[in-house]
């Protein structure tokens, strides 16, 4: 007879949901979810947001889940994100109707699209400091990285100015449109207007909040550590110096910010935007010698696969250089954007934005911290009062 995890469901409905949240907002939910992990194993069960829960730690549990076929596990948002982003956008889809849309978006977001960008992105960044950065002695960087990282991607879905460039643009975006409203062979639609709509709203969401968040900590990780950030500086200053005044920045120049993207890496590490997400068991399912009954929720956590000192070796320490030889991170430890077939297909464009930000951001200015390290999730970390900084600009834009 197969038994249920351990651990306690709680008292009804509420569960353990409150405690969680606490501990997100006092920045304490690792340590958390370490005492359960103590007390219960790596699968225990709870109670969050309503629903029973069975709880999944470690790299093995993050294959399981990720790679589950989509007929024992399915994807299942809580009711709050449900009702903003609707019921037919990806994270809420699974089998050949998330493959369909998911191959609609990859038209705009896979690499070769993201390669006409990076000249938009650009003039967006740019735009952003001259308004927000320059002639400022004080900035706070999370609500500015936000509107940045908002406008650069209402710039490239909608906000298209006319040139040579948009033309390129229009392209692409018209590609993903019309990958949206594709007709099959029995001339229907490929994608119902609802999922036009609730898809563009994700991309929205999920292509601005986490990568804000992102770059801000790096910002952050920077002023802390002055020799990760002399190298950092180094490497850009050397593209820098390889290009005319005013000249844009290319895709080869892009691969060649490697240490940076080290850096940005290191901080997904430890502090993922995305803490951890839920899926839904569609049967009866037996894992690690238990049972995870039909209908119950499965919660899986980045932060803690990614702070495992069995995997990381002095998982506190901020060092870039674990990423140097990418091979050698092991399946399923580094998942800040998720893994399997839902999996973040926003990564590049994360990655191609973050490292432009941070190019500008470190031959232009530099910064120092007016604010302490602490951080809250609220889901998603917030430095200490929004991480103000004092600037002082270095060359012109
Ligand atoms: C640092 C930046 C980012 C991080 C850390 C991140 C993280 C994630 C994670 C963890 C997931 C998987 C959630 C799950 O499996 O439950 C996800 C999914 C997703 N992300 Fe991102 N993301 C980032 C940037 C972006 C960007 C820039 C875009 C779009 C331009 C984007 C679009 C999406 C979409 C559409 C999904 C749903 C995919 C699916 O269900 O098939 N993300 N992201």
């Amino acid at each position: 007879m197969r038994k249920l995890p351990p651990g306690s469901l709680g008292i009804p409905i509420i569960g353990q949901s409150l405690g969680l949240l606490r501990a997100m907002r006092a920045n304490t939910a690792e340590k958390w979810l370490e005492e359960r992990i103590k007390k219960y194993g790596p699968i225990s069960k709870l109670s969050l947001f309503g629903k029973p829960t069975v709880f999944l730690h470690g790299h093995a549990a993050n294959k399981f889940i990720f790679t589950s076929d989509g007929s024992a596990i399915t994807t299942q948002q809580t009711k709050s994100i449900q009702m903003i982003l609707g019921d037919r956008n990806l994270l809420e889809l699974s089998g050949d109707d998330h493959r369909r849309v998911r191959n609609a978006l990859m038209l705009f977001l896979k690499p070769e699209s993201l390669k006409q960008y990076v000249g938009k992105m650009e003039e967006e960044i740019r735009k952003h400091l001259e308004m927000h950065w320059l002639g400022k002695q004080q900035v706070t960087v999370l609500p500015l990285m936000k509107v940045l990282t908002f406008n650069i991607i209402c710039s490239l879905l909608f906000g298209l100015e006319r040139g040579a460039r948009r033309d390129k643009l229009i392209d692409c975006f018209q590609q993903m449109i019309e990958g949206m409203c594709f007709r099959n062979e029995e001339d229907e639609d490929v994608m119902t207007e609802k999922e036009i709509l609730h898809n563009v709203m994700l991309v929205m969401i999920a292509g601005h909040d986490t990568s804000s968040v992102l770059i801000t900590f790096i910002l952050r990780f920077l002023a802390n550590e002055p020799s990760i950030y002399e190298a950092v500086l180094q490497e850009q200053e050397e593209i820098s110096q390889s290009k005319k005044s005013g000249e844009f920045l290319t895709w080869e120049d892009l691969a060649k910010m490697k240490y940076t993207w080290r850096v940005a890496m290191e901080t997904l590490r430890i502090v993922p935007p995305v803490f951890g997400g839920f899926r839904k068991a569609l049967k009866d399912i037996e894992y690690g010698g238990y049972l995870i009954p039909k209908g119950w929720q499965i919660f899986w956590a980045s932060s803690m696969t990614q702070m495992d000192n069995t995997i990381y070796s002095k998982p506190t320490k901020f060092d870039p250089n674990r990423f140097e030889d990418q091979a050698s991170v092991a399946p399923y430890c580094f998942v800040a954007f998720g893994g399997g077939t839902h999996m973040c297909p926003g990564n590049e464009f994360a990655r191609i934005e973050t490292l432009i930000t941070i190019h500008y951001l470190v031959t232009r200015f530099t910064w120092k911290l007016c604010a302490d390290n602490s951080f809250s999730r609220d889901p998603m970390p917030v430095p200490a009062q929004g991480l103000p900084v004092e600037i002082m600009p270095k060359k012109p834009l």
